[in-house]
């Protein structure tokens, strides 16, 4: 099957380096006059999958959202889920899993075995319990064609504590996670299927991106303050391989579909100001 790497590069060539965000938080749900019940989250879901789903390169549900509404929220992130594959978008689920690595083989056949009703292209895990635990997920996502994006600098300003502590060798956590994920993606081509997560909003930390030769998704633009030109100051050199993403500000544009759709292509267009055309790393020209 091919792989997530290969098939994010081509979306993102098709379909331009975005990823949108579906976060039901109940604010929104209110400002989009739906109540905060399971049908409120439903019509919220299908509005913003009907609206992108056939133009975003990458859609992101947050599973936080649906898990709120215990099982039957569950139902409608797995409608949702099928929906956004069929209108063609790949789907990133934000879940963050991370555990001990005999349960993390359980999260892999939840999340990335092709069988389960969970199903999607790749999600967002936590390498706190060593990024090793994660191998089953990186395994079973090889096997299907999935991805991985790993938490390595987040958006959130109590994440540096942890992340960019120093280990005995004098790298920083995130570092040392940066370069483990770098090892596994060293020979993919036209890029790897392990992601990492970094946010649009940490500035100039210093950290080495230049080797991980796959997809850094860049949450926080937007609603956290983040803005696309500061996508330079983060990524630098790596800046080809950004993932931009954005929930709350696209989403607060809705529910008129058409509004939706242009807070997603405005997005996009302040990103590839930044970006240039020739963002991918062949350096084939993006065609819109
Ligand atoms: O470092 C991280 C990792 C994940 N997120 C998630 O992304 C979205 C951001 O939503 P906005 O509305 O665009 O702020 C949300 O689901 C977070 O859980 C992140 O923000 N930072």
């Amino acid at each position: 099957m091919e792989s997530f790497g290969a098939r994010l590069h081509r979306a993102m060539r098709e379909r331009g380096p975005l990823c949108v965000g579906i976060d039901p938080h109940p604010g929104l749900l209110a400002r989009w006059g739906l109540p905060d019940d399971v049908s409120g989250l439903e019509r919220f879901s299908r509005t913003v999958a009907e609206a992108i789903g056939d133009r975003i390169a990458v859609v992101k549900p947050q599973s936080a959202f649906f898990e709120r509404y215990g099982s039957r929220g569950v139902a409608v992130l797995e409608s949702t889920i099928r929906q956004l594959r069929e209108a063609g978008s790949l789907v990133l689920l934000d879940v963050k899993r991370g555990d001990i690595g005999s349960t993390v083989a359980a999260y892999a056949d939840a999340y990335l075995d092709p069988s389960s009703p969970l199903y999607v292209d790749a999600v967002t895990a936590s390498p706190y319990l060593g990024v090793g635990s994660l191998a089953p997920m990186f395994d079973t996502a090889a096997r299907h064609g999935g991805g991985v994006f790993v938490l390595a600098l987040t958006s959130n300003p109590e994440g540096g504590a942890v992340q960019r502590a120093r280990g005995a060798d004098g790298r920083t956590v995130a570092q040392t996670v940066i370069d483990e994920i770098s090892q596994l993606n060293a020979d993919a081509e036209p890029l790897g299927s392990i992601g990492l997560v970094v946010g649009a909003t940490v500035g100039d930390t210093g950290h080495d991106l230049s080797r991980v030769n796959g997809p850094l998704l860049a949450p926080g633009l937007g609603a956290q303050g983040g803005t696309a030109a500061d996508l330079r100051t983060v990524f630098g050199s790596a800046l080809a391989a950004a993932l931009p993403s954005y929930s709350r500000q696209v989403l607060s544009a809705g529910p008129d579909p058409a509004a939706l759709r242009a807070a997603a292509e405005q997005a996009l267009t302040d990103c590839r100001r930044v970006l240039g055309p020739e963002k991918l790393t062949d350096g084939s020209v993006t065609t819109q």
